[in-house]
């Protein structure tokens, strides 16, 4: 069934805005790549796997529009987020003059698109960028907000800027070629939007989660407008997380450390956020901020989304130190985003026995 395209706008301090298009059939459609900035060179930013799937249609596009559409090709995986992609990029830039109008396009997952948006956020100080994202990860998060980093061995995502792509274009029929465990992986980041922002989408989750996994058109449509209408409301009140932004980093604390302390790319990012989002949950309920069963509820529906429930046992002294390396740490103090309601989320401290206790719960 074909979904014509919507459009979730996000604004930005000082007028600034643009158009995430969402809908089927996006991609060949001439209309979508119309309106853009224009130059002498695009430069397609993808990696080894999509490449052969999605980067001859997005030529044709682009084609009529530019006088020349590069391609920058990249390995494929997290562990790849790194300088050495970064640099790639960048090299090839200046190796084919291209000039301070080359507009960017990010085709693929959260991978590319971050790594991709941080090019052209530092690319003679800034050069528009096109996101295209690919996963579901991706159409739901990663390809909105400005957020742009790389990975550091120390800490995930710790070199980085903030800087807006000019449009997102999330064409839903790129989700059919996407592996089941990345569909899972993308259910992570739409399931945080309920218990931060939506309780009745996180309803509406728990009764459609199956429709999500079984790729229904309606219900992914659906699923990845409302949590871009969320991502948009929360980065229109705070671009550059002084505050409020924090929230979309619901189980990234343990998430993220799950994903240093193992080495990048062997749990996709997703997982460690849908196991991190147990974590804290259960933090949540012991901080005596939310009733015992939002745990067990939380950790049905992430389960039910196919994604792991228990962290790996990497020691609670090693979880600790990289819970430390987080962005939200102040002074060496480990914050903690935490539920405060269905629908309510805030940031807090939690005391290292808590935190112990909690990883000792659902570690393995
Ligand atoms: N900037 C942000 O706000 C933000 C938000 C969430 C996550 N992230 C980052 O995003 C990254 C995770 O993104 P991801 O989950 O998209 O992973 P990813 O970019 O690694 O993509 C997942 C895998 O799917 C493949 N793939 C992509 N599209 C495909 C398609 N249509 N069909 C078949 N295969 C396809 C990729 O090649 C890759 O192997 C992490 O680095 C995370 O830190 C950033
Ligand atoms: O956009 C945001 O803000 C988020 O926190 C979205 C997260 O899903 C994403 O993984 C983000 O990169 C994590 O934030 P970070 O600042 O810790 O890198
Ligand atoms: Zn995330």
């Amino acid at each position: 069934m074909q979904h014509p395209p919507e459009s979730v706008s996000i604004a930005l301090p000082d007028g600034r805005s643009y158009d995430i298009l969402i809908g089927t059939c996006l991609f060949d459609a001439a209309a979508t790549w119309q309106g853009l900035p224009r130059a002498a060179a695009a430069v397609i930013v993808t990696n080894e796997t999509i490449a052969p799937l999605y980067l001859e249609r997005l030529k044709r596009q682009l084609a009529p529009h530019y006088e020349r559409v590069d391609v920058v090709l990249l390995p494929d995986g997290e562990e790849h987020k790194n300088q050495d992609s970064l640099n790639a990029i960048v090299d090839h830039l200046l190796g084919q003059a291209c000039d301070r109008k080359t507009v960017l396009f990010a085709l693929g997952g959260g991978v590319i698109g971050d790594m991709t948006g941080f090019a052209a956020a530092i690319y003679m100080r800034g050069v528009p960028f096109v996101q295209v994202p690919t996963t579901l990860l991706a159409q739901v998060d990663s390809s909105v907000g400005g957020k742009t980093a790389i990975n550091h061995p120390l800490g995930k995502n710790m070199v980085g800027a903030f800087y807006q792509p000019v449009r997102v274009v999330a064409d839903l029929d790129t989700l059919d070629t996407l592996p089941r465990r990345e569909l899972s992986a993308g259910l992570a980041e739409i399931i945080k939007y309920g218990p931060i922002a939506d309780p009745a989408f996180l309803e509406w989750l728990e009764a459609n989660i199956d429709a999500l996994l079984a790729r229904d058109k309606a219900a992914l449509a659906y699923a990845v407008k409302r949590s871009c209408e969320i991502k948009a409301d929360v980065v229109g009140q705070d671009e550059r997380e002084q505050g409020l932004r924090a929230i979309l980093n619901f189980g990234h604390t343990f998430g993220h450390a799950i994903e240093t302390g193992l080495g990048y790319g062997e749990w996709l990012h997703g997982e460690a956020v849908g196991c991190g989002m147990v974590m804290a949950s259960d933090l949540s309920v012991r901080l005596g901020l939310m009733p015992a069963e939002f745990l067990p509820r939380m950790k049905r529906l992430i389960e039910r989304a196919g994604l792991p429930v228990v962290g790996p046992k990497l020691g609670i002294a090693r979880y600790l130190e990289l819970m430390q390396v987080d962005k939200k740490a102040e002074g060496g103090a480990i914050r903690f985003v935490v539920i405060e309601g269905l629908g309510k989320a805030g940031m807090r401290p939690a005391p290292d026995e808590l935190v112990a206790a909690v990883i000792e719960a659902h570690t393995a």
